[in-house]
């Protein structure tokens, strides 16, 4: 979908000020307040200002090309901001994400295809993850050791640390994606639509193991998701996002109405109606 040229972005950036619930309260750890966001002429965000209380679980969602990846490109330091600002953990990310902040906010991309032949063990993925931490030239000690076992052993593959990990299924290999993340111990963690791709089973596994890891260590985390139903259930707090703007947030009981889905989706609201309702 185009979406608006830059030409708008003032005028759309005074369009979504600061939301009355909740923005800038004392406890937040990522603030955002006007971001603008183009990559050339297509304009991802037109204003967005949120706000992210310690400890919350925030759930994005809206259609293809709201911004909501855009978005969580911003808390780790990746996105280019044309106007607005991004404060996380107290620092102000207006030239990128300094290393020391990057290791503190862990990130789960969309799943990608891994090639059967990559000649990594799942631990060794894991491990990856404390490299924020070690620095590519320290050899990982008994610690990182540790702490890389007790997350296979969180999210339920401990049993295939040794495989490669281009044998493993979609759900496993999410699952130690998300163990990556976590073994840089952050404080923030952002998922990327970690249900992306996978059967039903495994999709309602990962919500499920999402909201045991945030109820168990009170992470705060930011996930985009295409799953209604199950945000509702296990998020504080749900975002509506669409081309550009926050359409709505609040409880999920307060913005996953019909009237607001159907606003939202437009044409494919019939499908999320019946996927989120039911
Ligand atoms: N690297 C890029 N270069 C150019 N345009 C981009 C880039 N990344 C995103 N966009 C555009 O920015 C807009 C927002 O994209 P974004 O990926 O943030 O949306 P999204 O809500 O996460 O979508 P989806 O649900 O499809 O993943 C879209 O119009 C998209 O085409």
């Amino acid at each position: 979908m185009r979406l608006r040229r830059q030409s708008e972005i003032s005028l759309a950036g005074r369009w979504n000020s600061i939301p009355e619930n909740g923005m800038f309260n004392g406890a937040a750890l990522i603030k955002i307040e006007d971001a603008v966001v183009s990559y050339r002429e297509d304009v991802a965000l037109r204003g967005v200002s949120l706000s992210v209380g310690k400890g919350e679980l925030v759930g994005i969602i809206g259609p293809n090309g709201a911004g909501k990846t855009t978005l969580l490109t911003l808390v780790n330091g990746l996105g280019k901001l044309l106007q607005g600002r991004v404060e996380v953990l107290g620092y102000p990310l207006q030239k990128g994400c300094p290393a020391f902040l990057r290791r503190r906010i862990g990130y789960v991309p969309q799943i990608q295809n891994i090639d059967p032949r990559m000649p990594v063990s799942v631990r060794e993925v894991v491990m990856m993850g404390r490299y924020g931490r070690l620095g590519l030239l320290r050899r990982p000690g008994p610690a990182d050791r540790r702490v890389v076992d007790s997350m296979l052993r969180l999210v339920g593959v401990s049993h295939l640390a040794t495989r490669p990990i281009g044998h493993l299924s979609g759900g496993e290999q999410q699952r130690v994606a998300i163990a990556r993340a976590l073994a840089q111990e952050p404080e923030i963690l952002l998922l990327d639509e970690p249900t992306a791709a996978l059967d039903r089973r495994a999709r309602v596994e990962i919500m499920t193991l999402v909201s045991e890891i945030h109820r168990s260590r009170h992470l705060t985390t930011l996930m985009v998701t295409h799953e209604l139903k199950t945000a509702a259930a296990v998020c504080d707090r749900l975002i509506l996002m669409k081309e550009g703007r926050i359409w709505a947030q609040g409880t999920p009981a307060e913005v996953l109405r019909e009237g607001v889905l159907d606003l939202l989706f437009g044409g494919e609201n019939m499908i999320v109606n019946a996927v989120a309702l039911q």
